[in-house]
């Protein structure tokens, strides 16, 4: 029986498929020959989920996310994204993608940074206006819309890259490893602050991470993936409550979830 039919059959109302990837192949060319950075992915997002990839350096994750935002062509599969091609779903601004550096640009506030992208696409200033004072909000950056990037802290700096991806109000957040460079008691804060986000918005997030706590104190799903050919080694539905202090990582139940993903990584583990 299929993991929706389980589901089905105990009674539980099938969560919308969101995103879905089916028999996903994809190959770089390099000058060192082909590169297999995706193989036989098949992967189904059901609406509101936290989905974290995890997995060494290389085993595609986010080649994975850049087929999702239609930076890249699988060589062979389909994805569809809100029941539509990655392409279709760029173009209706189905998603916001935050990038492993907060990539805002020096010589704009961090209001101007986060309404570019609305400038861009023509959004009348009133509604530019009220967009960047909300999503300044839900980061927890009101106050600091006129401050230039470099007068913030990296954690900040990083609230303000989320914010620039979530002006657009996209149901579908994308997200490449953005804590990675942070220091370990500002990322438990900024996962708190995510997860917050997360439950108030009800948004679908994909996230990158290479931290097993990260990836099990966040998320409702954990696929871990192993490098050359990069798969997915396992899916692991989380048992946790929706509401995580953070000392639920103390708990039986997350350190067994824990211990499944390092399992997991092991396996996949070349050591080379
Ligand atoms: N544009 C590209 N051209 C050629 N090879 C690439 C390209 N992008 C990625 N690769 C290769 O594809 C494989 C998967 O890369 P990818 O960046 O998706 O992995 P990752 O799991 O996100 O790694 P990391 O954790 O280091 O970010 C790697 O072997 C990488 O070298």
């Amino acid at each position: 029986m299929t993991q929706k039919a389980v589901a089905q059959a105990a009674g539980a109302a099938p969560a919308r498929t969101v995103i879905s990837a089916e028999g996903l192949n994809l190959v770089y060319e390099t000058n060192d020959g082909p590169v297999q950075a995706l193989k036989d992915v098949d992967l189904e997002i059901g609406k509101g989920d936290f989905v974290s990839f995890i997995g060494p350096s290389g085993c595609g994750k986010t080649t994975f996310l850049r087929v999702m935002a239609d930076l890249e062509t699988p060589t062979s599969g389909t994805v569809l994204v809100n029941g539509v091609t990655p392409e279709a779903a760029r173009k209706a601004r189905a998603y916001g993608y935050v990038f492993q550096a907060a990539g805002l640009y020096p010589w704009r506030t961090i209001g101007g940074n986060i309404r570019l992208p609305l400038e861009i696409m023509g959004y009348p200033k009133a509604e530019q206006a009220d967009r960047v004072q909300r999503v300044l909000e839900l980061v927890e950056l009101s106050g600091f819309e006129k401050k230039y990037p470099w007068q913030l802290s990296g954690g900040m700096q990083q609230r303000a890259s989320i914010a620039r991806a979530l002006a657009f109000d996209a149901d579908i957040l994308l997200m490449d490893e953005p804590f990675g460079a942070l220091d370990e008691i500002v990322r438990d804060h900024l996962n708190e602050q995510l997860l917050a986000l997360w439950a108030r918005t009800e948004k679908t997030i994909c996230f990158v991470t290479h931290s097993i706590p990260e990836a099990v104190y966040l998320s409702t799903k954990i696929v871990v993936m192993s490098p050359r050919p990069g798969r997915i080694t396992d899916i692991i539905e989380s048992p946790l409550p929706k509401e995580r202090p953070l000392e639920i990582r103390d708990s039986p139940e997350f350190l067994e979830i824990a211990h499944r993903v390092r399992e997991g990584l092991r396996a996949g583990h070349a050591y080379d």
